[in-house]
């Protein structure tokens, strides 16, 4: 065994869960339910924020009851670390938004810093509505606006450093099945 993998073995070891797969699951189609009342009619375009929107999008899209378009784009700040830093496009997306409703779905908003960019890029390039779903808001009054929410949230969560469902801990568990948080952090 390679020391990576003796190493995310320990952390997944050592972890927390603060929520199973099983409220995961809950979570999602739930979400998935709102996002159908709210966008059935309103023919959205669905952004994916790669990396860590990957596996929520990817399982919400299958519970959503409306033909959708769906894309992805590529925004990161956190890297390999555990707080995070100046945003950076590594994808810009491609698909044209003018008058359009845009989705963007990713995994958590902790500080927002994210999510406000990302709308604020939909809405600079043409969208004339921006609405955003995650499954993790995190707990805390550090967010980039007060009172910042998204407009679909599938749980709220304690203010540790999260792993799991797309999520990751230095690249490594965005697959574990299940939220958890790394010891200590
Ligand atoms: O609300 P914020 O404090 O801005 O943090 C949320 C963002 O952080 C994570 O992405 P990350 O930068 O780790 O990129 P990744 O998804 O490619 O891992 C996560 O997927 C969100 O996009
Ligand atoms: N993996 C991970 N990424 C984040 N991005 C912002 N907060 C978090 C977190 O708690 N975990």
């Amino acid at each position: 065994m390679t020391d990576t993998v003796a190493e995310m073995n320990k952390v997944m070891d050592e972890a927390d869960c603060l929520v199973n797969e099983q409220q995961v699951q809950a979570a999602i189609s739930n979400l998935a339910d709102d996002i159908t009342s709210r966008l059935r009619d309103s023919n959205p375009l669905l952004f994916c924020v790669m990396n860590g929107g990957l596996i929520l999008t990817g399982q919400l899209l299958t519970q959503l009851k409306f033909p959708v378009q769906a894309e992805y784009l590529h925004a990161t700040r956190y890297r390999q670390e555990t707080t995070g830093g100046i945003l950076e496009w590594k994808l810009q997306p491609e698909a044209d938004m003018n008058g359009r409703t845009v989705l963007i779905v990713d995994d958590i908003l902790d500080e927002g810093t994210t999510l406000c960019a990302i709308a604020d890029y939909c809405k600079a390039h043409g969208a004339t509505e921006v609405l955003t779903a995650v499954l993790v808001d995190k707990k805390h009054d550090r967010k980039a606006k007060p009172g910042l929410k998204a407009d679909f949230t599938g749980l709220e969560v304690e203010d540790r450093f999260l792993f799991g469902f797309g999520m990751d801990y230095k690249g490594y568990w965005r697959n574990a099945p299940g939220i958890y948080a790394v010891k200590g952090l």
